[in-house]
């Protein structure tokens, strides 16, 4: 079987540096082109630089260039980013593993519109243990439906740019799901000043920002006499990594469509 040619953008990022290591670590996986942006301190410099590797790959802002002989592009950067990549992707018919969190509806959209032409995953979290937690959020949910109220506390680092972070939406889009509910309507995002009792159709989020938190979720199912914590705790950006890099060789010959890291482990 011939190698998977991966390209990683945002190069020079938090996960952009685990999914370089990731990806050299990886039998069956070749960093064909590791992209930054045009006026990155780490252009010109060896794809390896952060892990002590030498690569003989040079981190680049020729997108162009990257994608020629290209299998699958994977992304964790910005909206923004993501959606000049997917473009440029789908127009040379490359696969796409993005992770980027933060999207505006347009922007899950776009993202549709371009599965129908390459094959994307796209998802918030690409842990095995938090894509477990969302299966476990729907057996909960569906026990613990009357007379709990469901609030959901992320915490990550002091460099996270979006709130709630992308798996704490998605939890709350598992739950509301579940519950019959649409999270558009029934999310409550923080509390302050004579709020009034809580409304028990509601869902609430509390996002916590400091250090370098990983990733913590945590829902709490909580009634008069008893409650429930389900939780997951990142301590490694490997993690995510490894879940990226398995979900772009999950990928493997599919021309289209898109799926979530459920589809890659078999959780649907
Ligand atoms: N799905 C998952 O499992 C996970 C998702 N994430 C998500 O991944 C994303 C990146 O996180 P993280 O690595 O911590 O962030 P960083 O800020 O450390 O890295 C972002 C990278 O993207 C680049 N970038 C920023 N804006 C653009 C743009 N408009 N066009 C091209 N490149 C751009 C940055 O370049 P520069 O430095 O020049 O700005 C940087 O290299 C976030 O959305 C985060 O929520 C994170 C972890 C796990
Ligand atoms: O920005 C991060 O760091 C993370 N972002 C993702 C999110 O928004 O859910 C996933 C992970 O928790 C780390």
């Amino acid at each position: 079987m011939s190698e998977l040619n991966l390209v990683i953008v945002g190069a020079g990022g938090r996960m952009g540096r685990a999914l370089i290591e990731s990806t050299l670590n990886t039998p069956g996986c070749r960093l064909h082109a590791a992209l930054e942006r045009a006026d990155s301190p780490f252009l010109g410099q060896d794809a390896g630089l952060f892990s002590g590797q030498t690569t003989g790959v040079t981190i680049t802002a020729d997108l162009a260039a990257a994608l020629q002989g290209a299998d699958l592009l994977i992304d964790f950067t910005r909206p923004e980013g993501t959606l000049a990549y997917l473009a440029a992707c789908r127009a040379a018919g490359v696969k796409m593993v993005i992770g980027t969190t933060g999207f505006d509806d347009a922007g899950k959209a776009a993202i549709a519109e371009a599965a129908k032409e390459i094959s994307i995953v796209f998802a918030a979290n690409y842990s095995v243990g938090v894509n477990l937690t969302f299966k476990l959020l729907e057996v909960a949910s569906r026990v613990l439906a009357d007379g709990f109220d469901i609030e959901i506390i992320e915490a990550h680092h002091r460099y996270k740019v979006d709130a709630p972070s992308g798996t704490a939406l998605r939890m709350g889009e598992v739950i509301a799901d579940t519950l019959g509910r649409d999270l558009k309507t029934c999310a409550v995002y923080g509390r302050e000043g004579i709020t009034g009792e809580r409304d028990p159709n509601t869902i609430g989020f509390a996002t916590v920002r400091g250090g370098d938190v990983v990733g913590d979720h945590t829902v709490l199912f909580a009634a008069l006499g008893e409650r429930v914590e389900i939780s997951h705790k990142a301590s490694s950006r490997a993690t995510f990594a490894n879940g990226a890099v398995r979900a772009a060789r999950w990928l493997g010959d599919k021309t289209s469509g898109l799926f979530d890291m459920q589809d890659v482990l078999q959780l649907k």
